[in-house]
C-alpha cells in the first residue's frame, strides 16, 4: 500500500472520525480546525470514541491560514470537505486560490444536494468528487473529542456524472480499496446525483424534525404522529428530486425509510447543532426541496412547515 495524503476540511463528527480511521490503517491524514476544538488537537491529538472504543491520533492540525502557509494544495493525494454545509461558500472562497495553484481531487462529505455545485464554482467540475457520509451518526463531545457510531460507510462518485474514460476513475478505485481496507465500507457509484438525493430523503425526513422536537431518529420514525410526518416530508422530497431530473421513486422511498428506521437511535447532526446553537443547516436540507417543489409548482406542506417553525425559533 502506498499510504494516502489527505486533508480533512472539519474535523467534527464526520471529518474527525474517518481522519482517525484513515491514520490508524497508516495514511498521512492533516486536520483543519478552528477555536478550541484545534488548540485541543494541536495540544492533546484526536481522540475518537466510537461505540466505546477510545483511540487517540496525533495528527498535524491547523487553521486555514496556517494551513496555506505550511502546505501546497498538490502536497494532497485527495482533500476531503467535512464542513457543516452552512460553512461550505465561506471556506472555499478563503481557500480558493491556494486550491487553484493546484489540481488536487476534493470531496465533499456534507449532506445535501448543492455542496458539490459550491465546490465546483472554485476548482472546477472536473476536481469534484461528490459523496456521502451513510449509516453514521457523530459528533464533536468536547473540544478534541469526537464521539462515533454506526458502520459508517462512504458512497462517492465522479460528479456531475461519471464520463467514459473520466479521469477520475483510477483515483475512485484507489479511494474504494484504500477507504475499505483502512475499515470504512466504501461504494464508488457512477450515479452520485441519485445517491445524493436518496441521502437527503433521509435527512429531510428527520433532521428538521429532530432538531425542532429534541427526538432522536429511532423515536421519530416509530412516533405514531411524527413518524408519518418523517415518511411525509421523505416523499416530499422524493417529488423534489424530479427538479434535478433524478426520478426518485416509491421504492427509493420506502428503502430509505426503512433504513432510518431500523438505524441506531440517533441525534441527528441538525438536533446537535441546535443544542449547541450553532447555525442548522436549514438551507441546504428542508430549503433544498423547498426551492424544487417551488420550481416544480408543487405543495410540500410539511417540509414548510417544520422548516418555517424552525427558523421562527431561531431567528427570534
Ligand atoms: N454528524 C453526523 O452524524 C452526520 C453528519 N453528516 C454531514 O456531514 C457534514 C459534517 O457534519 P459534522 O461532522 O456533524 O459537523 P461538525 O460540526 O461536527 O464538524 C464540522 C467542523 O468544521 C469546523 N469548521 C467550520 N468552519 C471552519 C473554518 N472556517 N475553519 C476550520 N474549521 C471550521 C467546525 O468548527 P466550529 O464548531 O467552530 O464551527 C467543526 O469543528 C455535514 O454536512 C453533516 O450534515 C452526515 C452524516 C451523519
Ligand atoms: C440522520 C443521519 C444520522 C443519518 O446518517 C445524518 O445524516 C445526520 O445526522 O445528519
Amino acid at each position: 500500500m502506498t499510504a494516502l495524503n489527505v486533508l480533512m476540511i472539519g474535523a467534527g463528527g464526520i471529518g474527525g472520525y474517518y481522519a482517525a480511521k484513515l491514520a490508524q490503517a497508516g495514511h498521512n491524514i492533516v486536520l483543519s480546525a478552528r477555536g478550541e476544538h484545534l488548540e485541543a488537537l494541536q495540544a492533546n491529538g484526536l481522540v475518537v470514541d466510537y461505540e466505546g472504543a477510545v483511540t487517540h491520533h496525533d495528527l498535524p492540525a491547523f487553521d486555514h491560514q496556517a494551513l496555506m502557509r505550511t502546505y501546497r494544495a498538490d502536497d494532497f493525494d485527495l482533500i476531503v470537505i467535512a464542513l457543516k454545509s452552512t460553512a461550505t461558500d465561506s471556506v472555499m472562497v478563503e481557500l480558493s486560490e491556494w486550491l487553484q495553484g493546484g489540481s488536487v481531487p476534493v470531496l465533499s462529505l456534507q449532506n445535501g444536494v448543492d455542496n458539490e455545485q459550491r465546490i465546483a464554482r472554485e476548482v472546477g467540475e472536473q476536481r469534484v468528487l461528490g459523496g456521502l457520509a451513510v449509516r453514521i451518526g457523530g459528533h464533536i463531545t468536547e473540544p478534541g473529542k469526537v464521539y462515533a457510531e454506526g458502520v459508517a460507510q462512504i458512497v462517492l462518485g465522479a460528479w456531475p456524472v461519471q464520463a467514459r474514460n473520466d479521469p477520475r476513475t483510477g483515483l475512485l478505485a484507489r479511494l474504494e480499496r484504500e477507504f475499505t481496507e483502512a475499515g470504512i465500507p466504501t461504494r464508488v457509484t457512477d450515479d452520485i446525483h441519485y445517491e445524493l438525493w436518496r441521502k437527503l430523503v433521509i435527512n429531510n425526513g428527520v433532521n428538521p424534525l429532530s432538531a425542532l422536537t429534541h427526538l432522536d431518529t429511532r423515536t421519530l420514525t416509530h412516533h405514531p404522529e411524527f413518524g408519518k410526518m418523517v415518511y411525509g416530508m421523505m416523499a416530499e422530497t422524493v417529488q423534489a428530486s424530479k427538479a434535478d431530473g433524478v426520478n426518485l421513486t416509491e421504492r427509493d422511498l420506502d428503502e430509505m425509510f426503512d433504513l432510518i428506521s431500523s438505524f441506531n437511535a440517533i441525534k441527528t447532526s441538525m438536533l446537535v447543532d441546535q443544542e449547541k446553537g450553532r447555525p442548522l443547516e436549514l438551507d441546504s436540507i428542508s430549503g433544498a426541496v423547498l426551492r424544487r417543489c417551488q420550481s416544480l409548482g408543487i405543495e410540500a406542506p410539511y417540509t414548510r412547515t417544520v422548516h418555517a417553525l424552525l427558523q421562527h425559533r431561531n431567528v427570534r
